[in-house]
C-alpha cells in the first residue's frame, strides 16, 4: 500500500517511508547474516582453490554489447542587453555571447571489464552552454561527458544527427526555394529571412512584427566548434584495443549564440536581437566489447574450462558440477617468472622480446546447435575472436572426445559465417547514410581514427590514385579486419583424465589428432585456411593440478612462434 501512497506523499511522509525502508533492509541483512553463520558450520577446509565452495567465486555484472546515444551540449543563447548608468540614457549594447556546449569524450581504461554501466544509461548528454549575460559576460561552457569503456571495446556509429550539416545542406540548395512551397509566396529573400527567424532571440516585449525584414541583418553563418577538426572522421569506427592516456573526442559541443553587440551597424546602433545557440550533434553508437586475451578456452558446458583456468591462474571463476556454471567470460593471467617476481613492465610493447606472460579467457560452454541459439548461443565466441590461439577443452569422461572436438569446430565455423553475414548487413546499412552526409573538414585530423572493419576496396583497387591523393603524414591506414578464427593455432586439452576409463578415450583422441596431422583424416576445421602445423593433445587433471605444467610452455611456444 505504501507504494501508491509514495506517489503522492509530501516531504515528511517520504522521509518516514525512507526510514521504514532502511529499517526493513537492515533487518533483512542481519537475518541473512545469521542464516549464513549457521550455514558456515560446513567444513571450509574441505574446499580448495580448484574445487571451491559455492560461495568462493567472484561475480560481476557483465554486458558485452550495447547501444548508446550521445549528444554533445547545445550552445547557450546570446544576450540582448544595454548599458544602463546614471546620466547615460541610451547606453550601447553589451550582451555577452552564449557558452559553448560540452564535449563528449571516450577513453578506454584498464580495470573496466564490462559495458554494463553504459548499457544502463542508454543516452548520455553533455551539458548545455550557459546563456550570455549583460555587461558583456559570456556564458560558461557546458559540462563534458566522458565515456569510460574497457580496453577491447569496438565503437561503431550507426546514425548521426548533425543540425549544422543539415543547415549547410539546405543553404547550399538555397532556402528561398524551400520555403516557397510553405505558403506559396514568391518573395525569395524575404522568405529566407523569415525562415531563419527561429534562430533569432528578440528583446523582451518586442514582437517579430516590430521588425521589418530590412532592419534585420543577415543571419551570421552557422559556426562550428574548432574542436570538430579533431573528431574522428564520420562515420566513427574505433577499435580501442589499448588503454588510452588521454580521452578522445567523439563529438564537440555546439557554439553559443552571439550577443547583441555583434549586430551593431551604422543605422542600427542598438540592436534588439541576438542569436540562439546552435543545436548539438547527436550520435547513435553501437559498442561491443571483445575481451583481449591471448588464449581462448572453448569447450562444451561442464567440460572443466573454469577449473582449468583456476588451475593455471589465480582466477576465481565459478566452478560447479552442472552445465552453464559460467555465465559471463572472465580472463586470467599467467606469469612465468620462475618465482622471481613479476618482471618490470616493458614499456616498448610486448612484441620486443619473447613474452613471459599471457592471458586466458574462459567463456560459457558451447553446445551442439548453439548457432540455432541453443544454450547461451554463440555470442560469447566474440571474446575469443581476438585471441591469438584457441584451446579446446574436452571432457574425457563425457562421451567420445573426437566427436566433441568435431562438434566444437562445427560451432566455431557457424559463428564465423554468422559474423560475416552480420558485417555485410552492417556495411549495406551504413552505405546510404554516408552518401547523404555532408562532412565538414577544415583540415584533416591528425589523430588516427583507428580501425575500420570494412575493407577499403577503393584503396586496394587502384594504388596509383592513392598516391595522388597523398594521405596526410602520420595517419596510417587502419588494419582491415581481424584474422578469421579458423586460421588461428589451436590445441586440445583433454581434461578429467583422473576419472576411471578415460584412458581409452584419450588414446583414440590422440590417434585421431596424429592422423589429422599426417593428413590421413580430414581436418576437423573445414575452412581452407585452417592451421595445420603441429597439433597437440594434452591430458590433464585440472582438479588435481596434474599435467598442466606443460600447458604454459606449449602456449608460449605457439604465441612466440
Ligand atoms: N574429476 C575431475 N573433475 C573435474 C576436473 N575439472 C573439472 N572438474 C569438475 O567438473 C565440473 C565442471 O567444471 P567447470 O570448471 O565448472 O566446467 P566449465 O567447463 O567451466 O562449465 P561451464 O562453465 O558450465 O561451461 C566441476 O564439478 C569440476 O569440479 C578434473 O580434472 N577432474
Ligand atoms: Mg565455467
Amino acid at each position: 500500500a505504501w507504494v501508491t501512497r509514495g506517489l503522492t506523499c509530501n516531504e515528511p511522509q517520504r522521509r518516514r517511508r525512507h526510514v521504514a525502508l532502511s529499517r526493513r533492509c537492515s533487518s533483512t541483512v542481519t537475518a541473512a547474516r545469521s542464516e549464513l553463520s549457521s550455514n558456515d558450520s560446513i567444513d571450509v577446509a574441505q574446499y580448495d582453490h580448484l574445487d571451491p565452495s559455492p560461495h568462493n567465486y567472484s561475480s560481476q555484472p557483465f554486458v558485452d554489447a550495447c547501444s548508446l546515444t550521445v549528444s554533445a551540449g547545445a550552445g547557450g543563447h546570446g544576450c540582448i542587453s544595454f548599458l544602463r548608468e546614471k546620466y547615460i540614457a541610451n547606453g550601447p549594447p553589451n550582451g555577452g555571447d552564449g557558452g559553448t556546449g560540452g564535449n563528449v569524450y571516450i577513453q578506454a581504461v584498464r580495470g573496466e571489464t564490462s559495458l554494463h554501466k553504459l548499457a544502463r544509461r542508454g543516452a548520455l548528454k553533455a551539458g548545455r552552454g550557459k546563456n550570455g549575460q549583460g555587461s558583456l559576460k559570456g556564458g560558461a561552457r557546458g559540462e563534458d561527458v566522458l565515456l569510460v569503456v574497457p580496453v577491447g571495446t569496438i565503437v561503431r556509429e550507426l546514425t548521426r544527427h548533425d543540425p549544422l550539416a543539415e543547415d549547410e545542406a539546405v543553404q547550399s540548395k538555397g532556402f528561398g526555394r524551400d520555403s516557397e512551397d510553405d505558403d506559396g509566396s514568391v518573395e525569395g529573400t524575404d522568405q529566407s529571412k523569415k525562415w531563419r527567424r527561429d534562430r533569432w532571440l528578440l528583446y523582451p516585449g518586442t514582437l517579430p512584427k516590430n521588425f521589418t525584414s530590412a532592419s534585420f541583418p543577415a543571419l551570421p553563418r552557422p559556426r562550428r566548434n574548432n574542436l570538430v577538426a579533431t573528431e574522428p572522421q564520420a562515420p566513427i569506427r574505433l577499435d580501442l584495443d589499448k588503454p588510452m592516456n588521454h580521452p578522445m573526442l567523439l563529438a564537440a559541443g555546439a557554439m553559443g549564440g552571439l550577443g547583441n553587440p555583434h549586430f551593431v551597424t551604422k543605422s542600427v546602433t542598438r540592436p534588439k536581437y541576438a542569436t540562439k545557440g546552435e543545436d548539438a550533434t547527436r550520435i547513435h553508437f553501437q559498442l561491443e566489447l571483445k575481451l583481449l586475451a591471448d588464449v581462448g578456452l572453448v569447450g562444451l558446458p561442464n567440460a572443466g574450462k573454469s577449473t582449468l583456468l583456476r588451475a593455471l591462474t589465480r582466477s576465481r571463476t565459478r566452478v560447479g558440477d552442472w552445465a552453464f556454471t559460467t555465465l559471463a567470460p572472465s580472463v586470467g593471467t599467467v606469469v612465468l617468472d620462475n618465482n622471481q617476481g613479476r618482471p618490470s613492465i616493458d614499456t616498448k610493447g610486448r612484441s620486443s622480446e619473447a613474452r613471459r606472460s599471457f592471458t586466458i579467457a574462459d567463456i560459457p560452454g558451447l553446445i551442439e546447435d548453439a548457432h540455432l541459439d541453443r544454450g547461451l548461443g554463440l555470442g560469447f565466441l566474440r571474446h575469443v575472436e581476438r585471441a591469438a590461439l584457441l584451446a579446446f577443452v574436452i571432457d574425457l569422461s563425457a562421451g567420445d572426445a573426437v566427436d566433441a572436438l568435431k562438434a566444437l569446430w562445427k560451432e566455431v565455423g557457424e559463428y564465423e559465417q554468422m559474423r560475416e553475414r552480420e558485417l555485410n548487413a552492417d556495411t549495406q546499412r551504413t552505405q546510404p547514410d554516408e552518401e547523404g552526409m555532408v562532412t565538414f573538414r577544415p583540415f584533416e585530423s591528425s589523430i588516427s581514427p583507428g580501425f575500420d572493419p570494412e575493407p577499403h576496396t577503393q584503396f586496394a583497387g587502384d594504388a596509383d590514385e592513392n598516391m595522388v591523393l597523398d594521405p596526410p603524414a602520420g595517419r596510417k591506414l587502419p588494419p582491415l579486419s581481424l584474422p578469421p578464427i579458423s586460421s588461428k593455432p589451436w590445441f586440445v586439452v583433454a581434461t578429467k583424465a583422473d576419472l576411471a576409463e578415460t584412458q581409452h578415450n584419450f588414446e583414440r583422441l590422440q590417434s585421431y589428432i596424429a592422423s589429422v596431422q599426417a593428413g590421413e583424416e580430414a581436418h576437423p576445421n573445414p575452412a581452407k585456411n585452417a592451421w595445420r602445423r603441429k597439433l597437440h593433445a594434452v591430458p590433464v587433471s585440472a582438479i588435481n593440478k596434474e599435467g598442466i605444467e606443460s600447458i604454459p610452455h606449449l602456449i608460449l611456444e605457439l604465441l612466440n612462434g
